[in-house]
């Protein structure tokens, strides 16, 4: 499967290989961009009776003056629009004057009923915001219904961060080249691009650096290898054991979902560290899943040192104040005792006015850590790395694991997850349905569930966070988080048969 995900630098780079390498020059990678644009142009939309082509003044609208041709060949009517000639002796240069259709001045545009826009203003080399003439053309489109076809990405949504600048189209169709962009997988540049066609044009498999490549799309084949095997001997202590710390008397349904999180993701056992004054309510409530009192740090360390958790949950409901804090301080410090942890909610915003003193024990641990913030956490703990127009969510979430030593997962409708060492996952099967109280908690359970049995944090993160979404994509409407840990056998059996044995 083709994961790597690279930004628009990185597809220069790979571009400009490939002409090195030959056979095809650049003009001839733009021949074959144009012709597969052409060719999903026909077969999807028989039905249009003609095409508007907008070209910009770069490659992208090279591109355009491709597909207009190539459209044109075929005997259908083509109205091309530019504002712009491409600058003299470039491949899009060559490709304007190849196409026999002469270009219209942008306030030439009308819509046509039933015709189709092809979208080749703006592609990689989007600078600036999409302002003045572009702008009032794109509103124009917007507002006549037309369906549009995009060039590499739609104009106005930047490659990097999917973020559009000025505006931008909305398409119903976007082919991309050779592999996806960040702004293809990233929101809201994933919905704007509609349809996403990623096509061969020529360039070798072997112009890419697979070594080099540090970020991909969230998919079972980035860590189906490293999934936890059950062999026939196992006992329940050595499929992991997972701690999960609760909150007081009137906040431990955050802990239960963690802990029937980590239980369904194939830990053997796992016991909730409850407060004296919460024993009975979590005791009434849980049945497969054992209860020990820990109101204290001595009597979280006698737990760790009596039973050696290969995992821990601390954060869903745990509350902000010091106990939290010196539970984080023992579990990394103890991380023999606790192997894999995980920190989300509560623990992570206990740590706001002083980030540093966490990534230092982090730092120090012989733990694997996995940090769960959503937005408003990951601003507590990250000043300056904060959501920003510019600044793609895949950067932000990589300088947070290199600052704290963790691997992080910032939620959202496209989670990333980044490793201190570089690696990014991007996620795309997730549902709005997830957007429900607890299930936040449950993927905390599953993430530990995984790393209690010796998943490293990064692809257990990666896993969880595919998993989790899976199981709320397979529910669908109605879904509660308690549904979440009960969808995960289903999702599990159909989508890794081999580890069920
Ligand atoms: N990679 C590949 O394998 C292949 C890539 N190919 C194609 O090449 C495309 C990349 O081409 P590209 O680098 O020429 O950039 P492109 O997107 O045409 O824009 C640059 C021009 O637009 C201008 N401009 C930018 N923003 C603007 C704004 N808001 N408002 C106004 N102007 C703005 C910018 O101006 P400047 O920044 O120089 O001031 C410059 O003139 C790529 O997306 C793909 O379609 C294929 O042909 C074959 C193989
Ligand atoms: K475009």
């Amino acid at each position: 499967m083709r994961l790597e995900i690279l930004t628009p630098e990185e597809m220069g780079s790979v571009d400009r290989k490939a002409v090195d390498a030959g056979p095809l020059d650049g003009y001839g990678l733009m021949q074959n961009a144009g012709a597969v644009v052409a060719a999903a142009i026909l077969e999807r939309f028989a039905e249009a009776e003609g095409f508007l082509v907008l070209c910009g003044p770069g490659n992208n609208g090279g591109d355009g003056y491709v597909v207009a041709r190539l459209l044109v060949e075929r005997g259908v009517q083509v109205r091309l629009f530019a504002e712009t000639e491409p600058a003299a002796g470039s491949d899009a240069a060559r490709a304007r004057r190849a196409c026999p259709v002469e270009p219209k001045s942008y306030s030439e545009f009308e819509p046509v009923e039933r015709w189709l826009v092809v979208d080749a203003l703006f592609g990689a080399g989007l600078s600036k915001p999409v302002e003045g003439r572009e702008a009032a053309i794109i509103e124009r489109v917007r507002t006549s219904g037309l369906p549009v076809v995009s060039i590499d990405l739609p104009s106005g949504v930047s490659g990097l961060t999917g973020k559009p600048l000025g505006a931008a189209f909305q398409a119903d169709l976007t082919v991309t080249f050779f592999r996806k962009k960040p702004g293809h997988v990233l929101v809201p540049g994933r919905q704007m691009c509609g349809e996403l066609l990623v096509a061969d044009i020529g360039i070798a498999e072997t112009t890419l650096n697979r070594a080099e490549c540090k970020t991909w799309e969230n998919h079972p084949a980035l860590w189906r290898a490293a999934l936890p095997e059950i062999g026939i001997s196992a006992h329940k202590y050595s499929r992991g054991h997972v701690a999960v710390i609760s909150g007081g008397a009137t906040s431990t349904g955050a802990a239960r979902l963690a802990a029937r999180g980590a239980a369904r993701a194939g830990a053997g056992a796992v016991t909730v560290l409850s407060p004296a004054n919460a024993l009975s309510v979590n005791a009434m409530h849980l049945t497969s899943i054992m209860l020990r009192r820990a109101d204290t740090v001595e009597e979280l360390e006698a737990f760790l040192s009596d039973r050696g958790p290969s995992g821990a949950v601390l954060g869903p409901g745990a509350g902000t104040g010091e106990r939290t804090r010196s539970f984080a301080r023992s579990l990394l410090d103890r991380a023999g005792a606790a192997g894999g942890l995980v920190f989300d909610a509560d623990a992570i915003t206990a740590f706001r006015g002083d980030p540093e003193t966490l990534f230092a024990m982090i730092k120090a641990s012989a733990a694997q850590v996995v940090l769960t913030p959503h937005e408003g956490e990951f601003g507590r703990l990250f000043p300056g790395l904060e959501d920003a127009p510019e600044v793609s969510k895949v950067e932000r979430t990589r300088e947070a694991a290199m600052r704290s030593g963790a691997a992080i997962v910032l939620k959202g409708p496209d989670t990333v997850v980044a490793a201190p060492d570089g690696r990014a996952a991007i996620n795309v099967n997730a549902t709005q349905h997830l957007a429900t109280a607890g299930s936040g908690d449950v993927l905390s359970g599953i993430i530990a569930g995984l790393m209690a049995q010796t998943m490293p944090a990064f692809e257990a993160a990666c896993a969880g966070i595919w998993l989790h979404a899976e199981a709320g994509r397979v529910f669908g409407r109605g879904l509660i988080a308690e549904d979440l840990p009960e969808m995960l056998p289903q999702v599990l059996q159909s989508q890794f048969p081999e580890h069920v044995r």
